[in-house]
């Protein structure tokens, strides 16, 4: 599914008015209306609801809000803040349509600010992505006094004063929501770390935007819907074996850490892969042949560390490397002869990103076009250096996948996947039990999986970014978040897997 930037929601708005045959005061009707459904299920009306409104149409959206929940007896204080001489049209109208007891209060200036306790119920339709500059005087003063507060905020479709989808500038006041309701579709800015302080939990109401003008638009941003996971997943054939699912070649796991490769050789196992050999120092031998005996092991010349690569490496569908690899020196050289020889797609991660981001030469060996990538926001880092912020990483995701031609997974709580023409997808699966050692190894090991039974590369990032989340979210529901671990999210694949497979409704 698409993100739109701000234009493009405007774009979208007026398409679906000219569509329709409807007005605007319609369609923000209908917004409005699916707003106050959303907020009805989850306020009850013994509350007063403090709404706030600008003098766009984010404030119109409040102007109507304040008329429904007033109509089912919600006891509403409504506030209509700034210069309103300027205010748009569709404000002007929602205006004129509030009940004669209804009476707004204006806020022209500080001092008629109202001072709210704590967790009193509030709509924030100050600003929404009509915002084109940073929030300061008045409008910040009323930001800051709620956010003090301590206030429980609702958001109508943006948090007012943070960008949709560009850098907020500091000196910008910003509201802090517990929730944000948004409409059509989720904003860049939701996913993006930085902002969680604001945007709260997010949810989306549908209004019925033109599905032609959202099919149609142009965008490099995406996030991956079930539904997209759902096609991508390949069913089996009956009269299939195990030689038509790929033969996967894991290098991985060291002395210490011969965990990662147990998990990411269970994840790849789960993941669907037909065949798995690993090859690991030898102190992994006995390790590898009790943990996982579906598959098989081969043992380095090393004890502790890999340094070398198995001699028919030409038979492996695919090969996954990185969780416990450790750095030493003779390791480096296997990876080195890696990225020299491999002719298959490789899949690398942990200490494999960290010995090619050390070496200039060795990121100019990457494979174009063979390669997927799945560092943390850290690892990132020492591929492309130091970042600013959220979009800044971004933009760097881009342009290294661009440059290196290949994929790119950046996790994080809404994992990025670059690829190499400049496309990001966002993953919607997971949740913060998966912050915890061994995940992202398992994450190797499906994505292992993916590549070797046929999924091109962006398939196996969409699909397998997708399927780990979700099998934490799973896990969820029995294991917690504060106890979940890495072996959790392997023993929940299975569901997650057959959640995926089941038809659509
Ligand atoms: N279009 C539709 O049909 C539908 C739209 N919908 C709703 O409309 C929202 C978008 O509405 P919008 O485009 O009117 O913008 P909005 O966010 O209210 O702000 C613009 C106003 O704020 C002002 N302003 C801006 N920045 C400012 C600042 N820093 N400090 C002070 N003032 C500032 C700006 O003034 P100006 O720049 O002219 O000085 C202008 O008056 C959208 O999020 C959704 O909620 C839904 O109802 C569905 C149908
Ligand atoms: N708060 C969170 N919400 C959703 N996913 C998360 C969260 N924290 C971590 N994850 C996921 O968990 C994995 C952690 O990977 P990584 O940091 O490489 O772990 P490790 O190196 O210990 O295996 C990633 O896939 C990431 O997207
Ligand atoms: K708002």
């Amino acid at each position: 599914m698409k993100l739109l930037t701000a234009a493009q929601t405007r774009e979208a708005d007026a398409f679906t008015i000219k569509e329709e045959g409807i007005t605007s005061t319609d369609l923000m009707e209908r917004a409005a209306k699916a707003f106050t459904c959303w907020f009805e299920n989850k306020f009850q009306p013994t509350e007063e609801v403090h709404i706030f409104c600008g003098p766009g149409n984010n404030g119109g959206d409040g102007l109507v809000a304040a008329r429904l929940l007033h109509e089912r007896n919600y006891h509403v204080k409504l506030y209509l803040v700034g210069d309103l001489a300027n205010a748009s049209d569709d404000f002007k109208v929602n205006q004129e349509r509030l009940p004669q007891d209804l009476k707004p209060q204006f806020i022209q200036q500080e001092t008629e600010i109202p001072q709210l306790q704590q967790k009193t119920c509030v709509i924030d339709a100050l600003f929404g992505t009509g915002l084109n500059r940073p929030v300061i005087g008045l409008y910040a003063q009323v930001i800051s006094i709620l956010n003090d507060s301590g206030a429980c905020i609702t958001s109508v479709d943006m948090p007012s004063g943070l960008y949709t989808d560009s850098q907020t500038p500091d000196e910008g006041a910003i509201i802090k929501a517990a929730y944000t309701i948004s409409f059509e579709l989720p904003k860049l800015a939701f996913l993006l770390p930085q902002h969680e302080q604001y945007v709260g939990k997010w949810h989306v109401v549908k209004i019925g935007l033109s599905q032609q003008f959202i099919s149609e638009v142009e965008t490099g941003l995406y996030f991956i819907t079930q539904q997209d996971a759902q096609h991508l997943v390949k069913p089996r054939k009956k009269f299939s074996h195990k030689g038509l699912y790929g033969h996967a070649l894991l290098l991985c796991g060291g002395f210490g850490k011969m965990g990662a490769a147990v998990l990411a050789a269970r994840a790849c196992l789960r993941g669907g892969v037909g065949l798995l050999t690993i090859q690991a120092p030898q102190v992994g031998y006995t390790v590898l042949q009790t943990a996982v005996p579906e598959a098989m092991t081969l043992t380095d010349k090393n004890r502790k560390h890999l340094s070398e690569l198995p001699n028919e490496i030409t038979k492996f569908d695919v090969i996954g490397t990185g969780p416990g690899l450790g750095t030493e020196r003779v390791t480096k050289t296997a990876i080195g002869q890696l990225l020299a020889t491999a002719q298959q797609p490789l899949v690398i991660d942990a200490d494999a990103i960290n010995i090619i981001a050390g070496s200039e030469k060795l990121k100019a060996q990457l494979p174009k076009n063979k390669v997927i990538l799945t560092p943390h926001p850290k690892e990132f880092e020492r591929l492309v250096g130091k970042v600013k912020n959220d979009y800044d990483r971004l933009q760097h995701l881009r342009e290294f996948c661009a440059e290196y031609q290949c994929y790119v997974t950046l996790k994080g709580s809404h994992t990025a996947i670059g690829t190499p023409e400049g496309k990001v997808y966002f993953n919607t699966t997971g949740n913060s039990g998966m912050a915890t050692g061994g995940t992202g190894d398992v994450l190797t090991g499906i994505i292992t999986a993916l590549v070797g039974q046929q999924y091109t590369l962006e398939e196996a990032c969409l699909l397998g970014v997708y399927v780990h989340g979700l099998s934490a979210d799973l896990a969820l529901h029995t294991v917690g978040a504060i106890s979940m671990t890495a072996s959790d999210v392997i023993d929940h694949l299975p569901k997650a897997f057959l959640h995926l497979s089941q038809p659509m409704p």
